[in-house]
């Protein structure tokens, strides 16, 4: 197995594109992403499997990561996977900053939180559960419903992130004809969430 530096001088670079944000409390926004391999969370409905084995994906200097995203005129990254916090991201976001770039991250909060960060979305996952010290951290907190039960499971995260925290439910795709009817009806009754929707997935962008 390749060993990935404690210090973050190298990342698995599974792929970075220029878009615009699609989902949660940026949307709409242009955004640079950066999606590093690695993730053990197994979410079965996972959109991004590829991500999973980091093994894939080439260590790639955190300083050519820095300069491709400076290139272009959204002054805003977005870091996703895989699951990001995986890996010390300190580097990476202080590079990032010293660029001018604001730094924005998807996480699943599973590992220990590392970086610099303007915006933290915390999505939760039922099958590794997020460590508590990211939530009250999180300035958006995105879940997931598959089904039903995610509605009152959400209310549980709900309750340990700040009182200023963004609260979206975004459906889950291969679900969406199910379940977003449940949560425009859950929203409707429960104001504080709002819906977040895959944008880009109907916009046909990455
Ligand atoms: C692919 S994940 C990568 C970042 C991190 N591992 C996480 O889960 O937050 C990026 C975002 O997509 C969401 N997501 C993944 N698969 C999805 C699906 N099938 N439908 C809706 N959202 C999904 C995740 O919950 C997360 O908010
Ligand atoms: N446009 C666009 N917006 C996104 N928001 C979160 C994404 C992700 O996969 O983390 C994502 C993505 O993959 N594409
Ligand atoms: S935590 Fe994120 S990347 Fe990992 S399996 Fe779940 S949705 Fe996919
Ligand atoms: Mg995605």
């Amino acid at each position: 197995m390749t060993k990935v530096p404690e210090d973050g001088s190298l990342l698995p670079l599974m792929e970075e594109f220029y878009t615009i944000q699609g989902e949660g409390y940026h949307s709409g926004k242009a955004a640079y992403f950066i999606r590093l391999g690695g993730c053990d969370v197994g979410c079965h409905w996972c959109d991004v499997k590829e991500s999973w084995d980091a093994e894939l994906h080439p260590l790639t200097p955190a300083d050519q990561i820095i300069e491709n995203a400076a290139k272009y005129p959204g002054k805003a990254v977005v870091i996703t996977g895989g699951e990001p916090l995986i890996y010390n991201l300190d580097y990476l976001t202080a590079g990032l900053h010293d660029r001018g770039i604001k730094t924005f991250i998807e996480t699943s909060g599973a590992y220990p939180l590392s970086g610099e960060w303007d915006w933290i979305c915390l999505s939760p996952k039922k099958f590794k559960a997020p460590l508590p010290e990211i939530a009250p951290k999180a300035g958006e907190l995105k879940i997931i419903v598959f089904n039903k039960s995610d509605l009152a499971w959400a209310e549980k995260y709900a309750g340990m992130v700040s009182p200023s925290c963004k609260l979206y439910l975004q459906p889950e795709w291969s679900k969406a004809g199910e379940v977003t009817s449940l949560i425009i009806d859950y929203v409707k009754e429960n104001p504080k969430w709002e819906i977040s929707l895959q944008t880009h997935k109907y916009l046909n962008i990455p």
